[in-house]
């Protein structure tokens, strides 16, 4: 069949921006991905049954060792290209923000749960970095308006996760 005229193909990525006290959770792309090198918030492909929240929690917790609750969607990116096959693709991300489950037990003082969660050892090469310092890091294009929303928006108070409930 003339691949025009075929139905478009659908990319869909969940990310997850798992915020807490003034920090984000950031990754490198590894050698042999696309846009190796650069930096990336936790996620991945959305698999079938999910929307995109849950397979950027997912993803996180696949990715990091961290389970996280997702909370809202903060921003999305979408681009159309003819792909080799010279069918139509739709590659859409979205960026939802995110919350560390752990951040639900009411027992913990928020000083020593931020120490805790803050210096626990994330798996592969992710880490919590200062959402001031994201504006010297190189991320897809993608993520440009993410991180300006990021970098314009005091986090470090108002937009904490609530704890205790
Ligand atoms: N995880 C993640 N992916 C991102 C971000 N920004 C951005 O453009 N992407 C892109 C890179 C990939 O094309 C896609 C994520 O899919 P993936 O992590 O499953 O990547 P992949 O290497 O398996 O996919 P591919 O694109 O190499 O085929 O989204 C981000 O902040 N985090």
């Amino acid at each position: 069949m003339n691949p025009s005229l075929q139905e478009p193909r659908f990319k869909k990525i969940g990310v997850a921006l798992v915020i807490a006290w003034g920090h984000v959770i950031v990754g490198q792309r590894q050698p042999g991905q696309s846009f190796a090198g650069l930096a990336e918030f936790p996620g991945g492909k959305v698999e079938s049954g999910e929307d995109f929240a849950a397979a950027a929690c997912r993803e996180c917790l696949e990715e990091t060792g961290l389970a996280v609750a997702a909370e809202r969607l903060l921003d999305a990116w979408q681009s159309i290209r003819v792909a080799d096959d010279g069918i139509e693709e739709i590659f859409r991300i979205e960026f939802w923000q995110c919350r560390p489950v752990s951040l639900s037990n009411n027992l913990l003082e928020s000083s020593l749960l931020e120490s805790s969660l803050l210096t626990s050892s994330l798996a592969g090469a992710f880490h919590w970095v200062p959402i001031a310092d994201l504006a010297q890091l190189k991320f897809p294009s993608a993520n440009t308006k993410i991180i300006e929303l990021l970098l314009s928006r005091n986090f470090s108070q108002s937009e904490e996760p609530h704890h205790g409930s």
